[in-house]
């Protein structure tokens, strides 16, 4: 039997659970979006069946309904289920990035016809809109489920087998730890991101040349502060006492590294960045560390037509398959290096082997 799935939100988000969801010959998946060309791309590009323009018309054959929305309109919306006398028994989800607000709001809803569990994939991007989104954005990425209206296991089950094409790992947790801890590895860290870049935006008052400095490490940290504006402030909004606590801790901690500078206590100060780098990397057994990392790789190339094609297609000659490729532009238009992340130690070594055996210099880092 067709499961009928309604998904309000194309964008980034949503847009790449419908295509992980259309993977499944069993799944109908409809798109309702208050922007028309949204709906327009997901049709014409095959990541829907079906497109609505009407929220309560969109979903009165439902089986499951997944709102991508931003949080305040995911709570609005979620408002709206109790106007509607759905014909059949609907499982609701959500992924938002916050779940306290929004569970507040599903557990006020008293239609009957609804089970309401939230959701979060732990993964996402700086970009935003139905063209950055990929039916793989989510493998490998915790999925954070809270049940929390008319919840059961098998309802729970059921929303894991629409889901299961994202091939991320799913986890319950309860919608305070999860703001907690979000708030600590994910929210908190944007606010400081953004904020280095504040900082380096008023040094280039003095220095116009500042920019031109601005080389990997630079990068790699403010990443995110090109994510979308508007979506982080509603984070921000939504989860704010954390934030609010944690932005306090920080200043805090920040007077002490203050005092470390300035009287230049060596030994500290080398514990303080030892401890950091420790936690960073993980424990010894890299598959549990703190921070997950993968068997990677580190590749130079020139930045030339066919550079990564030829580092490729060398490894898939051989059968193996590269987990993930990053580009980091180390110095940008002459060399580049290129982060391979693979499933296991023997294949990164294998690669490392062949990868050295045609002429490239790769290393793993220590
Ligand atoms: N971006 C990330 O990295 C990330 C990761 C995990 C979870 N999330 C959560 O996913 C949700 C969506 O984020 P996104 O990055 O996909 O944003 P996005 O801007 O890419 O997409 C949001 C979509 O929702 C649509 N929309 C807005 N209001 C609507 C309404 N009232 N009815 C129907 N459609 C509406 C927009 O037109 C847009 O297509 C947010 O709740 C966010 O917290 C984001
Ligand atoms: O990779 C990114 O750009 C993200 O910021 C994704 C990220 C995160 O890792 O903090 C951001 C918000 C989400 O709710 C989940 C994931």
């Amino acid at each position: 039997m067709k499961k009928n799935i309604v998904v309000a939100g194309l964008g980034l988000i949503g847009g790449s659970l419908a295509k992980s969801m259309m993977l499944a010959e069993e799944n109908h998946v409809i798109g309702y979006d208050v922007n028309q060309d949204s709906l327009d791309f997901a049709l014409f590009n095959g990541i829907i069946h079906q497109a609505a323009n009407e929220f309560l018309n969109a979903i009165q054959d439902a089986d499951f309904i997944i709102f991508a929305t931003p949080i305040s309109e995911t709570i609005s919306l979620i408002n709206e289920l109790n106007q509607t006398s759905l014909k059949k028994d609907v499982i609701v989800s959500d992924v938002a990035s916050v779940k306290s607000s929004v569970i507040n709001t599903a557990k006020e809803l008293t239609n009957e016809r609804i089970t309401f569990i939230g959701g979060h994939p732990m993964a996402g991007s700086h970009k935003k809109g139905i063209s950055a989104a990929k039916a793989h954005l989510f493998e490998n990425a915790m999925y954070v489920l809270t049940p929390a209206y008319r919840s059961t296991p098998e309802k729970l089950s059921a929303l894991k087998e629409i889901l299961q094409n994202t091939k991320s790992n799913f986890v319950v947790l309860n919608a305070e730890e999860h703001d907690e801890m979000t708030a600590v590895i994910s929210h908190f860290p944007h606010l400081i991101a953004s904020s280095l870049v504040h900082q380096a935006s008023k040094w280039q008052n003095k220095h116009a040349f500042l920019p031109n400095l601005a080389a990997g490490g630079f990068r790699d940290i403010t990443r995110i502060a090109s994510s979308n504006p508007e979506l982080w402030q509603d984070i921000f909004y939504h989860n704010r006492q954390k934030v609010s606590q944690l932005l306090k801790d920080w200043i805090e901690e920040m007077a002490n590294i203050k005092e470390l500078i300035d009287t230049n206590e060596k030994e500290k100060m080398v514990h303080f960045l030892k401890e950091a780098k420790n936690y960073r990397d993980g424990l010894p057994d890299k598959s549990i560390g703190a921070i997950p990392s993968f068997y990677d790789i580190y590749v130079d190339i020139r930045d030339q037509p066919g550079a990564l094609a030829s580092v490729t297609l060398l490894l898939a000659n051989k059968n193996i398959s590269i987990k993930n490729i990053e580009i980091l532009e180390i110095r940008e238009g002459i060399t580049g290096a290129l982060r391979l992340s693979f499933y296991s130690k023997k294949t990164q070594l294998k690669s490392m082997d062949i990868l050295q055996q045609h002429g490239f210099e790769a290393m793993i880092q220590a």
